[in-house]
């Protein structure tokens, strides 16, 4: 797992943004896998992620007209016209800003009928087109990923889930700072869904998101702090700000410094070929819980 530290949150949206795109980029369609798969996240820390992708499409540096995204997850209960559904963050946010073709973009419809299908179905959908190329994270304080709330089987897979209190809380700052407002359920990607990706990225900006990073990093896999899953992933990455690393070891953050410096050294001599995932390797070498 890779640590990059960035002095603050727009410096982790362009330090992210930048590599996302060169994935793009650098993808060679295959007939058996012709799309780059991108796993995206809402909440504030990948809006400027989502910024800085708008500025390099607008600056003709990355096209999505060929990319299929599936996002983590979706509210249960409200209407994907909603202000506050995944559907409008992810429309207002980027989809709109880009050249997305909106039948490769994939939400959870939290008002299907059934549920349990809906789903399936996804993880059937993710499977179909090859599995994904890299899924974009973001985490709650509590260290929960997508919407794995604490206690969250490590193996899981698409499903309901019902958000931890903290998560209401936290989230309350969307619906008009209304505990009552906020819906209770959710459909989220499993923890085993991202973990199958190729390559996972995590945001964690924000001293409040401080534990977490110490957490799911320095400490051992555990189901309280769902995203230390990465610890298993082959070819993970966070990608925190100064603020999130207030809780970390002074050493740890010295080692992934000095390991970030090696690596761009050796980028520079070897070019980042042999520094990236394979691209059809997920089901040979991640972990299928
Ligand atoms: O980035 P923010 O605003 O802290 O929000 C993070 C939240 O969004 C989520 O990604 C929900 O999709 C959760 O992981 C977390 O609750």
């Amino acid at each position: 797992m890779r640590l990059i530290i960035r002095d603050d949150k727009s410096s982790v949206g362009a330090f992210t943004a930048t590599y996302i795109a060169k994935r793009i980029n650098e993808f060679k369609p295959t007939e058996d896998h012709p799309n780059f798969v991108l796993g995206l996240p809402t909440g504030s820390s990948p809006l400027p992620v989502y910024h800085k992708l708008i500025e390099l499409y607008v600056r003709d540096k990355v096209s999505f007209k060929d990319v299929i995204t599936f996002n983590m997850d979706e509210y249960v209960g409200i209407p994907k016209s909603h202000p506050e559904s995944y559907h409008s963050f992810m429309f207002d946010n980027f989809f709109s800003k880009v050249d997305i073709d909106p039948k490769n973009a994939h939400i959870l419809n939290g008002e299907a009928d059934n549920l349990v299908e809906e789903c399936e179905k996804y993880e059937e959908l993710i499977e179909s087109v090859g599995g994904i190329d890299l899924f974009l994270g973001g985490i709650g304080e509590d260290g929960h990923i997508a919407f794995n709330e604490p206690g969250s089987s490590l193996a899981s897979r698409t499903r309901m889930k019902t958000l931890a209190y903290d998560t209401i809380v936290a989230n309350a700052r969307f619906f008009d700072n209304d505990i009552q407002k906020v819906p209770r359920m959710a459909l989220t990607v499993g923890i085993a869904t991202v973990m199958s990706a190729r390559e996972v990225i995590i945001l964690i900006t924000g001293k409040h998101k401080a534990p977490a990073l110490a957490k799911s990093i320095e400490e051992g896999m555990n189901h309280m702090w769902t995203v230390s899953a990465i610890q298993q992933h082959p070819w993970a990455m966070v990608v925190a700000d100064e603020d999130a690393t207030l809780e970390l070891r002074v050493g740890t953050v010295r080692y992934f410094k000095s390991i970030e410096s090696v690596q761009a050294e050796q980028e520079l001599k070897y070019g980042n070929a042999a520094l990236r995932p394979k691209q059809r390797s997920i089901h040979a070498s991640s972990p299928r819980f």
